[in-house]
């Protein structure tokens, strides 16, 4: 049977540190189509998206959970009850392809992890959820690897760029520029985005809509 992929997905206001560069809806827009291809990175990796949404949100290619709590108290509620493995992996990595969910599912060890940029924690895979719990935020990577010494769980820290690069901040969406091949791209795209080159670094700028 599929391993169940996870997705915490929050579908109204995302993405606030985006604010800078896009308005509410295109912010909406956005956080969907990084969620498109997340969930087909999921499925090529032989994993079934199961969403755990806040707000009521409806796509034909994933289960959806409706749970308004926040990300840590919905998370560790599910986990408490799985009695099979799960991956829970975040809604905002548009770079992630199939191979790199798939290394990450076939660990032996009991958990695998990917962390973020910035301290934060993009991926876990676990063997027996009931075993962890989540504690998102801040240095959430140092929380994480914590809580599985703590658990006596064997962890895995997966090296992927694909998975690592998760889009918080502008200087994220050069990444998406350069290496996307989805949706979200295409959105980023749409909304006028370019790469930009100041004082030598590469940066996005934004011209017309399309
Ligand atoms: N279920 C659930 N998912 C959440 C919640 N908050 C954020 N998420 C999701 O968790 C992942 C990581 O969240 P963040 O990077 O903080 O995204 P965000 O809250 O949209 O962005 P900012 O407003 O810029 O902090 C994304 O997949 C979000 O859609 C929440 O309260 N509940
Ligand atoms: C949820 C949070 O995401 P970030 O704000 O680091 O992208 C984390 O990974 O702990």
């Amino acid at each position: 049977m599929a391993i169940d992929a996870v997705i915490p997905f929050k579908p109204k206001n995302p993405k606030t540190r985006l604010s800078c560069v896009m308005e509410q809806e295109e912010r909406e827009a956005f956080a969907r189509a990084m969620l498109s291809d997340v969930i087909a990175a999921a499925q090529a990796g032989g994993c079934s998206p199961l969403l755990l949404c806040t707000a009521p949100y409806d796509r034909p290619d994933a289960r959806i959970l409706l749970d308004p709590d926040g990300l840590n108290e919905s998370l560790n509620r599910l986990l408490a009850t799985s009695k099979s493995p799960v991956l829970i992996i975040m809604a905002d990595l548009p770079l992630a392809d199939g191979a790199a969910v798939s290394r990450l599912v076939s660990t032996a060890a009991d958990m695998a992890v990917v962390p973020g940029r910035g301290g934060g924690t993009n991926a876990i895979f676990l063997r027996e959820p009931s075993r962890f719990r989540v504690n998102y935020y801040g240095a959430s990577f140092l929380k994480h690897m914590q809580i599985a010494m703590d658990a006596g769980l064997s962890v895995d820290v997966v090296d992927s760029f694909r998975l690592h690069t998760d889009v918080d901040e502008k200087e994220d969406l050069v990444e998406v520029l350069i290496h996307g091949r989805g949706e979200a791209r295409r959105c980023l795209e749409s909304l006028g985005f370019t790469l930009s080159i100041e004082g030598g670094r590469v940066g996005v700028k934004r011209g017309a809509h399309k």
